[in-house]
């Protein structure tokens, strides 16, 4: 293609793009904001201009190309590359002990447990090729889900191209996408004024906004997303895994621990039973995972579930706000 860009704005350009790369990855995953948000926004505005003047510059990892033009008609279903299973639940300590019991006898002492928290959102999967975004999808039945790409480009915490050297040419991620609670407060007031129906929680909020078929409301609206599983990466355990979904750019939750027996278990999830409402999110449990592959391999799945994770629910709460109410009525 005969490039009419002069070359100083060629270079101009990759220096912009690498440069707001740069800033989004520290604002959204790292929480640590390097400029303001206005010389954040001039740099932006100075994007969009040049990739409008010259349009053979715009690449699909550009941040300019988070928010989509036109909404879809409609959701494409698309199967997963990797089936996304759901998890058992273990509603008391005691049933939570049991599944490690059985899980020790199988595996023997070398047994290494992992814990994380169970974020309430919606479990999303992306797929990267050659560290590019090519396609996002809702979890849908696990083995089927409805592509929603250009909704899930507009979270500024799922890297558009992965960071790091070497990345593997196919990567699949799973993780979950949610909505903060004061971002989910100001949603409903929102909806509440135009005398639209209230979403009941923050889940609810966040799968609904997913759904959306004009991905600019997705924009409009600050959702967040904790990156948790990766197939095809070099990782030999969960605890490596998550460490190489950061060092690739994404946001992994930083409440996490490695347990070398069940009583390291119990006291992560009785901390975080007490400790949960200090969060700006929702989270109903842990997830307790083997650590090590080839012991997860070793126990393999059910028909539904892999043998090697449970989720801890914290008892329910009989916390029913008004809004809640109100909402579930109508
Ligand atoms: N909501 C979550 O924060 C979360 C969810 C899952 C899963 O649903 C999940 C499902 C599987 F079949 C296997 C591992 C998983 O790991 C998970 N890890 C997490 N941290």
């Amino acid at each position: 293609m005969s490039t009419t860009v002069p070359p100083e704005i060629e270079e101009h350009t990759r220096t912009l793009r690498a440069l707001l790369h740069r800033w989004g990855y520290a604002y959204y995953v790292l929480d640590a904001p390097e400029v303001s948000d206005a010389i954040y926004d001039q740099h932006y505005r100075e994007l969009v201009d040049l990739e409008s003047r010259y349009p053979e510059l715009v690449s699909p990892d550009s941040p300019t190309r988070r928010v989509g033009e036109r909404p879809a008609s409609a959701f494409v279903s698309v199967t997963h590359r990797v089936p996304m299973f759901s998890l058992e639940n273990a509603f008391s300590q005691a049933e939570l002990e049991k599944w490690g019991e059985r899980l020790l006898r199988a595996i023997g002492p070398g047994l290494e447990f992992i814990c994380e928290l169970k974020i309430d959102g919606s479990a999303t999967a992306l797929s990267y090729e050659d560290g590019v975004l090519v396609r996002g999808a809702t979890r849908g039945d696990g083995v089927e889900g409805e592509e929603i790409t250009q909704n899930l480009r507009t979270i500024r915490a799922i890297p558009l191209k992965l960071l790091g050297g070497e990345v593997p040419a196919v990567l699949e991620v799973r993780g979950e996408a949610f909505i903060p609670r004061d971002e989910f407060e100001r949603i409903n007031q929102e909806r509440q004024a135009a005398g639209e129906k209230l979403f009941a929680n923050p889940r609810n909020a966040c799968a609904g906004t997913l759904r959306q078929l004009d991905s600019r409301v997705v924009a409009s609206r600050r959702l967040g997303f904790f990156a948790y599983t990766a197939h095809y990466g070099r990782a030999e355990s969960q605890w490596e895994a998550l460490a190489e979904l950061e060092s690739h750019g994404f946001r992994v939750n930083p409440h996490r621990s490695l347990c070398r027996d069940l009583a390291e278990v119990r006291t992560f999830c009785e901390h975080w039973e007490n400790h949960r409402h200090e969060l700006p999110y929702d989270t109903d449990g842990v997830v307790v995972k083997v650590n090590a592959f080839d012991h997860q391999r070793e126990v393999g799945f059910t028909s539904k579930f892999p043998r090697w994770a449970i989720a801890f629910k914290y008892p329910a709460e009989e916390k029913s706000t008004v809004v809640e109410a109100i909402a579930v009525q109508v």
